[in-house]
C-alpha cells in the first residue's frame, strides 16, 4: 500500500542576510511567525501523510510551542537540524515514513496549493523529480573572480529555482547518503538527484513564492498579504 507524502519544512537556519536578531523564519507576519505560516498551508493539504519542521537545536522546545498554539502539533514533528540546509533536509528525510517526500523552505509562506500538487504529479508522471521554478526576467551572465563576464547563457533556457522540491523518498535520502559520502554540498535539493543522474522536471510556479532572505522581502510579503493571499 502506497504511503503517500510526507513534507521536510526546513527552518534551521540563521538569517543572517535579513540582519535581524530574531531568525527571519520566526519573524511575525500578521502577528504570526512566518514558519507558522508556510506549516498551515501543507497541513490544510489532505495529501500530506507526515509532517516535519526542522530547526534550530534550541528553538525546538519553543517551535514546538508554536506549533501547539497553532494546533498543529497532531500533524508536525519538530526535530533539530544541523549546520547546513543540506544538513537540515537529510536529517528531515531520515525522519519520514512515507514513499514521496516535498523538501520546502520555511521562509517561502506564499506558496500554494496548486503549485504544490503540480510539483507532487510531476515527480509521479516523471519518475523522477520536480521542482518548482519561474521563468528569470533579467538577462543572467557569469562573471570572475575580477567582475569580468565570462558568459551570457541564453535566457530562455534559465529558470529561477524555488521550493517544494518533489521526489520518491528512497532515491532522494540515497542522493543525500551520496552527496555526504563525497563531501558534496548544494544548494537545493535537486542539484544532489541530478549528480546521480535523476532527471529533474521542472513545474512553473510564480513570483509570489518567494523566499524570504532580505528585508525588502519583508515589505513585499506584507504588501502580497494585504492581497487576498490565495491557497
Ligand atoms: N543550516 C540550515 C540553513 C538553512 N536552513 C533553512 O533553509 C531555508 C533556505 O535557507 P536560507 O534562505 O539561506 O536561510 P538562512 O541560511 O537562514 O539565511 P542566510 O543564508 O541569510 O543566513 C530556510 O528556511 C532556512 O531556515 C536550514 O534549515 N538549516
Ligand atoms: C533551495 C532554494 O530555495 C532553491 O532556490 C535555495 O537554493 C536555497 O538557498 P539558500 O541560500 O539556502 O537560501
Amino acid at each position: 500500500m502506497d504511503k503517500g507524502w510526507g513534507v521536510v519544512i526546513v527552518a534551521a537556519g540563521r538569517g543572517t542576510r535579513m540582519g535581524t536578531t530574531e531568525s527571519k523564519q520566526f519573524l511575525l507576519l500578521q502577528d504570526k511567525p512566518v514558519f507558522i505560516h508556510t506549516l498551515e498551508v501543507f497541513a490544510a493539504l489532505d495529501e500530506i501523510r507526515e509532517m516535519v519542521l526542522v530547526t534550530g537545536t534550541a528553538d525546538v522546545e519553543r517551535c514546538q510551542d508554536w506549533v501547539k498554539e497553532y494546533q498543529l502539533d497532531s500533524r508536525v514533528r519538530v526535530i533539530p537540524g544541523g549546520k547546513e540546509r543540506q544538513h537540515s533536509v537529510h536529517k528531515g528525510l531520515e525522519a519520514l515514513g512515507t514513499d514521496w517526500v516535498l523538501v520546502h523552505d520555511g521562509v517561502r509562506p506564499f506558496v500554494n496549493h496548486e503549485q504544490i500538487k503540480g510539483c507532487m504529479a510531476a515527480a509521479i508522471s516523471g519518475g523522477g523529480g520536480a521542482v518548482l521554478a519561474v521563468p528569470v526576467k533579467d538577462t543572467i551572465k557569469q562573471v570572475n573572480a575580477e567582475g569580468v563576464v565570462t558568459a551570457t547563457p541564453d535566457r530562455s533556457s534559465l529558470w529561477s529555482i524555488q521550493t517544494p522540491q518533489a521526489f520518491r523518498l528512497s532515491s532522494l535520502l540515497s542522493a543525500y547518503e551520496s552527496a555526504e559520502q563525497d563531501g558534496f554540498l548544494g544548494t537545493d535539493d535537486a542539484m544532489l538527484a541530478e549528480r546521480q543522474g535523476m532527471s529533474v522536471k521542472v513545474v512553473e510556479g510564480n513570483y509570489t513564492n518567494i523566499k524570504l532572505t532580505t528585508p525588502e522581502d519583508l515589505q513585499y510579503a506584507a504588501f502580497l498579504l494585504g492581497g487576498e493571499k490565495k491557497r
